[in-house]
C-alpha cells in the first residue's frame, strides 16, 4: 500500500509547487525555502502557483520561480519574536569549579551564548499554523543555531545538560514540557520542530532528559504528571522500530532506524532527487528516499556507517541500507530508557509497570550481550540484518553501552579491560582534535575526519562512568583534547561549531550537504559538561604552553617534584606495578624530540627528553616541564615520522 507523504502540506512536504521551487535551486541551502512563511493561505498560494505555471507554459524560468516565491512567501525565521530567557543569570555556580582563568572566562562566554540561541514563537504561529512549517510549541526553546532554527530532538539532551549547569531551569523544563505536549499530539517526537520532519524521529533521549531534570529538581509531581507520556513514547519505539533477530538459535528483539513515508526529504529535496537519478524505477527511488530519511532519523546523516556494499561499509549514498543495520547506540539507549522507566515507576509506586520495564530492560540487556557484544574484538558492534554478521568498524558509538550502563555491571572489569584493549588496537586516541566518527573518508559529515560533540560526550562519559582508573584516565585525556581544541577554534573565531576535525588541533568540521554551522547548542552543552567535570584540574594549555597533544596531551599521572631522576623513579615504580611493559629511552628518538621541542621554542626545559616506551601498547610517554607528567600516547612510529616535519596542525 502507498505510504503517506512526509506531511500533508502541499506547500512544505509534497506536490508540484515544492518540486518546482526546490528543483530550481533558488537558495544555496534547500532548507531555506521550506522554512519560509506563507503570506496567504495554502489554497490561494496554490492558485497563484497554477497561474504562474499556466502563464509560463509549465516551463517557468528561475526568475519566474524566484518572483513567485518573493510574492507569496515571507523570509525564513519570520515565526519568532525577540526573547530574552527570563531565567538567564550571568554567574551560575558551575563556573566556580573551573580553575583555569582562560577556561573560566570562556565558560562564562558560553553561558552568554544561550541568549543568542533562544527562540520564542509569535502568537500568530499558534493561530495560523497553516501558514508556517514550524511546529507550534508553548514554551520558548534553545535551538542548535545557524540553519537549525527549530528544536532538534537529540540535540536537546545536551542543550538541556548545559542549561541546567547554567541554572536555566525553567527554560530546560519548558523544553521538556514542549516534548511531552508533542508526544501527546503527534505520538512521538519528530526529528526537529518542523512539519516536514514529522514522519521520523531521532535518537530517543526524552526519558534521559527527564532523568537529568529529576536529578536537578527532584520534582516528583512533574514526573507523575508526565509518566504516561513517557510510556507512550517508549511504546512508539517498541512498536515501530524493533525487529526480531535470529541469532545462534535464539530470537532477540532489537531496534533500528526506519521510515514510513514517501518522497525525498523536503528540506534537502534537490539533493535527494539528484542521488535518486542513479535508480531507474520509482520503487527503487522510494527505497533510497526511505534509507536517506532513516539515516536522518539516526542523527548520523550521512555516514558510511549506513552503507552496505558487498557486506562492507564502502560505497556512497546509493548504498545506504540504514534500515538493515542494528545500531549499538540505539539499542543501548532503548535499554537505558527501559531501566529509567522501571526506576520512575518504582518511585511512583506503580509496581506492575516497574515489573514490566524490568523485563523489557532484561531482554535488551540479553540481546545486546548476545548479538552485539564480541568477546574476540572486545567491543559492541553494529549488526547487519542482510548478512546476519557483525560490522567490525570503529565508531565511538561502539562503546555506548558503557554510557547507558547496559552491560553486566557485576563483570565491569572484564568489559572495561576488553574495551580499553580494543581502543588501544584501533588507536583512536592519536588525534589532536578528538575522536573521529569513523575511519572512512567518504566526504559525508558523519565520517572521518569529523568529530561530533555528542559522540565525544558519549565516549568520554561512558569511560569515566565506569570508575575504573585506566578508563578514567583515557576519558580525561580525550576530554582534555576536546576542550582545548574547541577552545582553540573559539580563540580564532569566537564561535562554537556543530562539528570539528579530529585530525587537526583547532580544525573545523566539513563535508556533507551544508556548510558547517555555528552556535551551537550541543557543542556548548558538551563543553560545559566537560568543564564541570574536569574543570578543577584542567588547564587551557599543557605544561609546554601549547594546547596540542603533539607536544603532549595530559595523560593524567601528575607526579610532583621535578627532574628526570624523579621521573625515572616514577616510571620504574610504574613498571614494577605492571602499568608499563618495559622502559627504555631510545637515544635516537630522545634526541629527535629534543630537536622538535627546541624548534617549538621549548629547548630551555632542563629536564625535557625522557622517553618511555610502553611496550604493551606501543605508545610513548613523554616527560617534560617542571612537574613530571606522563604525556602523549602517540604511537612510536608516528612520533618518528613527525621528526623534522613541519607542524601538521597548521592549515
Ligand atoms: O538538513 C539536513 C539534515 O540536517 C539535520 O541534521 C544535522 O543537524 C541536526 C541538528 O544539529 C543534528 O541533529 C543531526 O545529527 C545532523 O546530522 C537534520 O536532523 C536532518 O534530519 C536533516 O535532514
Amino acid at each position: 500500500s502507498k505510504l503517506p507523504p512526509t506531511c500533508d502540506s502541499v506547500i512544505y512536504c509534497h506536490g508540484p509547487l515544492l518540486d518546482t521551487v526546490q528543483m530550481a535551486g533558488l537558495y544555496n541551502d534547500s532548507k531555506t525555502f521550506v522554512d519560509m512563511k506563507l503570506k496567504l493561505s495554502a489554497n490561494i498560494t496554490m492558485e497563484h502557483f497554477k497561474e504562474m505555471m499556466a502563464r509560463t507554459g509549465s516551463h517557468p524560468t528561475k526568475a519566474d520561480i524566484q518572483e513567485f516565491v518573493n510574492q507569496n512567501f515571507d523570509p525564513e525565521g519570520s515565526e519568532f519574536e525577540e526573547w530574552r530567557p527570563t531565567d538567564w543569570k550571568d554567574n551560575p555556580a558551575f563556573l566556580q569549579r573551573i580553575k583555569d582563568p582562560l577556561l573560566h572566562q570562556w565558560a562564562s562566554e558560553l553561558n552568554r551564548l544561550w541568549l543568542q540561541l533562544g527562540r520564542k514563537m509569535k502568537d500568530d504561529v499558534k493561530m495560523n499554523q497553516d501558514l508556517y512549517s514550524i511546529i507550534y510549541v508553548d514554551n520558548p526553546v534553545i535551538v542548535p543555531g545557524g540553519r537549525f532554527r527549530e528544536f532538534y530532538y537529540w540535540d536537546s539532551y545536551w542543550i538541556i545538560k548545559g542549561l541546567l549547569l547554567s541554572e536555566m531551569r525553567s527554560t530546560a523544563k519548558g523544553m521538556v514540557s514542549n516534548f511531552m505536549n508533542i508526544v501527546e499530539r503527534i505520538g512521538f517526537i519528530p526529528n526537529g520542530g518542523r512539519i516536514y520532519y514529522a514522519m521520523r524521529s531521532q535518537p530517543p533521549l526524552l526519558i534521559p532528559m527527564v532523568q537529568i531534570i529529576m536529578e536537578d529538581m527532584d520534582d516528583v509531581e512533574f514526573l507523575r504528571q508526565h509518566i504516561h507520556t513517557l510510556d507512550k513514547e517508549f511504546d512508539f519505539w517498541m512498536t515501530n522500530h524493533t525487529v526480531e533477530v535470529d541469532h545462534d538459535g535464539h530470537r532477540y528483539t532489537l531496534a533500528r532506524y526506519t521510515d514510513q513515508s514517501q518522497g525525498p526529504r523536503p528540506e534537502s529535496y534537490k539533493e535527494d532527487v539528484d542521488v535518486a537519478r542513479h535508480f531507474d524505477s520509482n520503487d527503487m527511488k522510494e527505497e533510497l528516499y526511505a534509507e536517506l530519511k532513516a539515516a536522518a532519523e539516526s542523527g548520523w546523516d550521512f555516514s558510511s556507517r549506513w552503507f552496505i556494499l558487498n557486506d562492507t561499509n564502502k560505497g556512497n549514498l546509493t548504498n545506504l541500507k540504514t534500515r538493515s543495520i542494528i545500531p549499538v547506540d540505539l539499542n543501548a539507549i532503548m535499554c537505558w530508557n527501559a531501566q529509567l522507566l522501571r526506576d520512575f515507576h518504582t518511585r511512583l509506586g506503580n509496581i506492575d509497570k516497574a515489573e514490566y520495564y524490568r523485563n523489557v530492560h532484561a531482554r535488551f540487556m540479553e540481546a545486546i550481550e548476545k548479538v552485539l557484544w564480541h568477546e574476540d574484538v572486545g567491543v559492541w558492534l553494529d549488526y547487519s540484518l542482510e548478512s546476519r554478521r557483525r560490522r567490525d568498524y570503529f565508531y565511538p558509538s561502539n562503546i555506548s553501552p558503557l554510557w547507558t550502563g547496559c552491560y553486566d555491571l557485576a563483570r565491569k572489569e572484564y568489559y572495561v579491560n576488553r574495551v580499553i584493549n580494543y581502543l588501544d588496537k584501533v588507536k583512536v586516541d592519536i588525534f589532536d582534535g578528538g575522536i573521529p566518527t569513523t575511519f572512512e573518508h567518504s566526504g559525508e559529515q558523519w565520517d572521518y575526519p569529523n568529530a561530533w560533540p555528542p559522540l565525544q560526550y558519549i565516549f568520554v562519559m561512558g569511560l569515566a562512568n565506569t570508575g575504573l582508573p585506566e578508563a578514567m584516565r583515557y576519558a580525561n585525556e580525550i576530554a582534555t583534547k576536546w576542550v582545548r581544541s574547541n577552545f582553540e577554534v573559539w580563540k580564532q573565531k569566537t564561535a562554537m561549531l556543530e562539528k570539528y576535525d579530529a585530525t587537526i588541533f583547532g580544525g573545523f568540521g566539513g563535508g556533507g550537504e551544508y556548510v558547517v554551522q555555528t552556535g551551537f547548542g550541543w557543542t556548548n552543552g558538551v563543553i560545559m559538561s566537560m568543564l564541570n567535570k574536569y574543570g578543577d584540574a584542567l588547564s587551557a594549555a599543557d605544561a609546554f604552553g601549547t594546547g596540542a597533544a603533539e607536544s603532549g596531551a595530559v595523560y593524567g599521572a601528575h607526579v610532583g617534584a621535578s627532574g628526570v631522576a624523579t621521573a625515572l623513579l616514577v616510571v620504574l615504580a610504574s613498571v614494577a606495578a605492571g602499568a608499563l611493559g618495559h622502559v627504555t629511552c631510545p637515544a635516537r628518538v630522545t634526541q629527535s624530540m629534543r630537536e622538535r621541542s627546541r624548534g617549538a621554542g621549548l629547548g630551555s626545559r632542563r629536564d625535557l627528553g625522557l622517553m618511555v616506551y610502553r611496550k604493551r601498547r606501543d605508545y610513548i610517554g613523554v616527560s617534560g616541564g617542571e612537574d613530571y607528567k606522563l604525556l602523549s600516547r602517540r604511537p612510536y612510529t608516528e612520533l618518528r615520522s613527525l621528526n623534522g616535519a613541519s607542524n601538521p596542525r597548521q592549515r
